[in-house]
C-alpha cells in the first residue's frame, strides 16, 4: 500500500470497538511470551494467520488455545493487556473497547476475578502513564462453556460494573459459533441487559444461525458482531435485516478476520457494502489484529480501497463510531471535541 495513503489512515482518530484481547496480542508481546515458556515448545507461526494465508473459522479457534497456554498468569495478562492498548494507542486510536474472557488457571493461582481485576489495573496503568487512549471493558462469555458459566460470568460481570468506576461497560457473546445454542444463553444476556450491562453479540458469523439470530434480535443486543449471514443474499432472511434496521443496532465488522477465517470469500464480496449502502451503522473493527495479522488503520485502508471510500468517507465512519460505542455521554462529547480539533490537521 502506498505510503502516503497509509499515512492517512494512521493519522486519522479512531474507534475500536470489537477487539478480543488475547487475539489482539502482537507479534513482538508473542516473542516474549514464547520465551518466558520455553517448555511449552510453542512455535510463533502457531500464534498467527500470516498474510495470503487462510484457515477455517476452526483452526482459527485452535490459535486461541495455543495462544491462552501462553497467557495464564497474572503477570502475563497485565502484559499482554498493557501491550495491546498501547499498540491501538499507536495506531491512533482514542477510544478502545477491549473483550475478554475470564479464565481460571488453577496452575498458576488465577481466578476469574483475578483476571478481570488485571486487565482493569492495566487499563489503569496505562491512564496514569498517560498512553493517548480511554478504554472500556466487556467481559466476554465463551458460548462453549454453557449456560451455568454464561451467568456465573454475567454476575461477574454485574459487580465488576458497580465497582469499576464505569470502565466495565459490558457483555460480549462470543466463542466457537458451531457450538452449542444461543436459546440456551437467553436467561444470562437477559439478566445482563436487565442489571444496565450493555451486549455486543457475535451473530450470525457463520450460516445456519437464522433462528438463534432471531430469538437474539429479542433481547434486543446494543450492538452485533460480524452480522455475515444477516441478509437474504446469503441465507439470512429479511425478517433478521428488517429487525437489525428498525432497531438501528450498530454493526461492528472485521474484514480481515473474516477473509482469514473463510467465512466471507473475498474483500469485495465483503457484507459491509450491503449495510453501508443501506446507511446502516457500520463499525470497522480488528477483531483479532495479532493472530490476524493486521491493525485498525489497516481495516480502514481496506474498506477505503475496496469500496471506493473518500477520504471524508472515512473520516465520517470512524467519527460515527464514537455512537456506537458504550461511552457516556461526556466520553462521547470529549471524544467529539477530539475529532473536530483533529480534522483540519488530517483531511486536505
Ligand atoms: C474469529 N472470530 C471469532 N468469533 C467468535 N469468537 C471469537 C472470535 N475471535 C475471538 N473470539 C473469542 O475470543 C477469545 C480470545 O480472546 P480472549 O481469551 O477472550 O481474550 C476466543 O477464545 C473466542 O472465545
Ligand atoms: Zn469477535
Amino acid at each position: 500500500m502506498d505510503k502516503e495513503a497509509d499515512l492517512f489512515y494512521r493519522q486519522i482518530p479512531k474507534v475500536e470497538l470489537h477487539a478480543h484481547l488475547n487475539g489482539s496480542v502482537s507479534f513482538a508481546t508473542m516473542e516474549k511470551l514464547i520465551a518466558r515458556k520455553p517448555h511449552l515448545n510453542i512455535e510463533s507461526s502457531r500464534t498467527a494467520i500470516h498474510s495470503g494465508q487462510r484457515r477455517s473459522l476452526a483452526e482459527c479457534f485452535q490459535v486461541f488455545k495455543v495462544i491462552h497456554q501462553l497467557v495464564d498468569s497474572e503477570e502475563d495478562i497485565l502484559m499482554v493487556a498493557k501491550a495491546v492498548i498501547e499498540e491501538f494507542a499507536a495506531d491512533g486510536v482514542k477510544y478502545l473497547e477491549l473483550r475478554s474472557t475470564p479464565r481460571e488457571e488453577t496452575k498458576t493461582g488465577l481466578s476469574k476475578r483475578r483476571y478481570i481485576e488485571t486487565i482493569l489495573e492495566a487499563i489503569h496503568q496505562c491512564k496514569q502513564e498517560g498512553v493517548d487512549i480511554d478504554v472500556r471493558f466487556l467481559v466476554a462469555v465463551d458460548r462453549r462453556n454453557g449456560p451455568e458459566v454464561a451467568m456465573e460470568t454475567v454476575k461477574l460481570a454485574e459487580d465488576f460494573m458497580l465497582s469499576s468506576d464505569g470502565v466495565v461497560v459490558g457483555l460480549d457473546l462470543s466463542g466457537d459459533p458451531t457450538v452449542g445454542h444461543g436459546k440456551d444463553l437467553l436467561p444470562a444476556l437477559q439478566r445482563a441487559r436487565n442489571c444496565g450491562l450493555k451486549l455486543a453479540l457475535h451473530m450470525c458469523e457463520v450460516p445456519s444461525q437464522k433462528e438463534e439470530s432471531e430469538l437474539l434480535l429479542d433481547l434486543p443486543p446494543d450492538r452485533i458482531g460480524h452480522g455475515t449471514f444477516l441478509h437474504p443474499e446469503v441465507g439470512g432472511s429479511d425478517s433478521l435485516v428488517d429487525k437489525v434496521r428498525k432497531l438501528n443496532i450498530p454493526l461492528e465488522l472485521c474484514l480481515t478476520s473474516n477473509i482469514k477465517g473463510q467465512t466471507v470469500p473475498s474483500y469485495d464480496k465483503h457484507h459491509f457494502q450491503y449495510w453501508y449502502e443501506r446507511q446502516h451503522p457500520c463499525v470497522l473493527c480488528t477483531d483479532d489484529k495479532g493472530v490476524f495479522c493486521t491493525d485498525l488503520s489497516q481495516e480502514y485502508h481496506l474498506a477505503a480501497s475496496t469500496f471506493g471510500l473518500s477520504q471524508e468517507a472515512v473520516w465520517s465512519l470512524s467519527q460515527q463510531a464514537i455512537h456506537c460505542s458504550f461511552a457516556p455521554e461526556a466520553l462521547k462529547q470529549k471524544l467529539e471535541q477530539r475529532w473536530a480539533e483533529l480534522r483540519p490537521h488530517t483531511l486536505h
